[in-house]
Parts: C-alpha cells; sequence; structure tokens
C-alpha cells in the first residue's frame, strides 16, 4: 500500500543538542502519502522539539526535513506551502466569525480563493455554522476550525500535535474520522503526536516510536489477520484440558484462556464445553491491542511502560 509510494516527508539524520544536552539523536523517519502516523513517546521523549523542526519553528543542530522534496532548513518557503499545522489549541480570533477567520489566515498563503475557503469548511463540516462568532463554538468545532486553517492552502503534510487534547470522547471520535477521510480520499500525510497510547492506536496506519530523543520502533498498525477468542468457563482446568484435546494452545487471560480460532468453529467448541458439564460464563472476540503488542515486543519492560502512561 502507501508505502510503496515515494515518501512524502523524510527526516535525516535529525539532532539535537540545547546546552551539550542531546535532545535528539540522529533520527531518520519518512512518512508517506495517505498515511496517518502516530507519533508516540513518553512525557519529554522528544516529540515537541522534532514537530518544531519539521514545522521550521527551531533549527537542528544537524540534520534536515525534506517535504516534498523541499528542505525545512534551506528552503523554508517552498517546503512550508506543502505543510499545515495544527498545535494545540489554535490560535483564533473570538470576537470574529469562523469564515472572518479564515479570510484572515487566507491572506498569508498565496492563492486561496473564497471557493476554496467554502471547500474546506465542508470538508471539515462547519458549514452551518461559519457566520457565527468563533466565541460560540465548543472546542470540537474550534478543533475543526482549526483543521480548516490547516488545510487552506491545500497541504500534503499536516502535523497535529496533541490534537484531541481538550476534547470530550464524542469530539476526539469525530475529529478522528475527518482525519481518517481526509488521509484516505484527498491522500494527505498525516503526522500526530500523542502520549496517549488509546489514542494513536484507533487512529494511525503507523506508528513511530520515540524515547529519551531515539526512535525505537516503526511499525505497521495491521488489523490481526488472525482472529482470536476469550473463553471462560469453570472449572477452569477442565477447560484446558479440553481446548488441549482440540489442538489449541490456550493463553490464560485473566479469568479465562485466549485462542487462536476464528468466529465459524466457536459454536461446535461451545457444545462440547457444555457437553462436558462446565459452567461457560463468556466466548468473546478477542483482539490484540498495541499495549499487548509492546508488553509482548518488549517483554513488559520499561517501554511498555513508558507508552502506556
Ligand atoms: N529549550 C530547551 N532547553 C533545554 N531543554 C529543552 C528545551 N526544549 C526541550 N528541552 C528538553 O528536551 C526534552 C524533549 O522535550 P520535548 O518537549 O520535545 O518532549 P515531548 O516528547 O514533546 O514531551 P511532552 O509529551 O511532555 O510534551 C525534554 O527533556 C526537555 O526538557
Amino acid at each position: 500500500m502507501a508505502n510503496q509510494a515515494e515518501p512524502i516527508v523524510e527526516l535525516k539524520h535529525l539532532s539535537k543538542t540545547i546546552r551539550g544536552k542531546k535532545i535528539l539523536d540522529d533520527l531518520n523517519l519518512q512518512l508517506y502519502p495517505g498515511q496517518v502516523t502516530g507519533f508516540l513517546g513518553p512525557n519529554g521523549a522528544g516529540k515537541t522539539t522534532t514537530i518544531r523542526m519539521m514545522a521550521g519553528l527551531m533549527k537542528p543542530t544537524s540534520g534536515e526535513v525534506f517535504v516534498a522534496g523541499k528542505s525545512v532548513q534551506n528552503d523554508f518557503e517552498a517546503a512550508m506551502s506543502n505543510i499545515g499545522v495544527i498545535v494545540e489549541n489554535p490560535e483564533m480570533y473570538k470576537y470574529m466569525t469562523g469564515y472572518k477567520n479564515l479570510v484572515h489566515f487566507a491572506r498569508m498563503h498565496k492563492g486561496v480563493t473564497k471557493d476554496r475557503i467554502m471547500e474546506v469548511v465542508r470538508q471539515v463540516g462547519l458549514e452551518n455554522r461559519i457566520h457565527e462568532k468563533v466565541g460560540t463554538y465548543s472546542l470540537g468545532m474550534r478543533q475543526r476550525l482549526g483543521l480548516a486553517q490547516a488545510l487552506l492552502h491545500n497541504p500534503k503534510f499536516l502535523i497535529l500535535d496533541e490534537p484531541t487534547n481538550g476534547l470530550d470522547p464524542a469530539g476526539i471520535r469525530e475529529f478522528r474520522s475527518y482525519l481518517r477521510s481526509l488521509a484516505e480520499k484527498a491522500g494527505v500525510s498525516i503526522f500526530v503526536s500523542s502520549h496517549l497510547l488509546s489514542e494513536i492506536e484507533l487512529m494511525c496506519d503507523r506508528i513511530a516510536v520515540i524515547q529519551n530523543g531515539k526512535l525505537i520502533d516503526i511499525r505497521e498498525m495491521k488489523e490481526d489477520t488472525r482472529p482470536h477468542h476469550y473463553i471462560e468457563a469453570l472449572p477452569a482446568k477442565q477447560l484446558r484440558a479440553i481446548l488441549e484435546s482440540k489442538g489449541y494452545e490456550p493463553a490464560e487471560s485473566g479469568a479465562g484462556f485466549i485462542i487462536e480460532e476464528g468466529v465459524q468453529r466457536i459454536p461446535e467448541l461451545v457444545k462440547s464445553v457444555i457437553a462436558g458439564g462446565l459452567d461457560l460464563y463468556a466466548v468473546r472476540p478477542h483482539r490484540k491491542t498495541l499495549e499487548d503488542e509492546f508488553i509482548e515486543m518488549t517483554g513488559g519492560g520499561q517501554i511498555a511502560e513508558a507508552v502506556a502512561k
């Protein structure tokens, strides 16, 4: 899929040292069109520093960031014409309407027409409220207006720093689906920083994990192709014996077991458990979470704890 395309963003040997302290250490990363990449790491890992350098707000000590082939460090304006940035709580003029705010921000770019402004307004679903003052907007609507602002000049690359801070669960869900459709329909490459594992898991195709200024992992978020089920029955010892006799390798999980099995053979298995005289308490599909994967990957060590914060 997207990985076979040319990267739209490349971080090459990005390092930053401030007063003798190494904050970023030789970061190399490629981002692709149509993909949402999560940037995950514990507090102080270096996420904001990386993002500031990607957006040209801070100079790296060494290394370079390329966006659509243009260097953010050496060809700033050309690179920025392809970048949209949303930082936490985007600055808006509350006493002006959403529309007037966008007109104001549109002046910072070349060639943003009124039609383009309205197109972006529709894209983020604000058409019914765009002529009302921003002061009357909910936080979710303000986030969407921020997104509209960042999209005005049709950037190929969108950077979001902790975008859902302060949103309620419904607002987060809504924002997430906008981002996904933006990547899928418009082919925008999106880079989202967060320290929330669960958020990244739902929003992203791919995650890059940073710790102590170093990129420690990059992985695709694939649906686990092998289906699993959780099953719980008493006595547990007997359940294990039944599962093993059917060729499963049951993994203990809470009061039950996880087995690798799709939904087709579950009714048959349930019949055997009941026929064996066991009390059945639960059978449900089980999907591995990112946290499970980290624990498997790290043996439950420091990284899993750090990213789970
Ligand atoms: N101007 C600076 N001077 C000195 N140290 C700095 C400066 N800016 C950042 N740091 C340090 O660099 C490290 C990385 O900070 P950064 O803000 O990039 O982390 P982060 O991953 O964004 O963390 P958070 O999730 O807490 O925002 C931290 O240890 C921070 O204290």
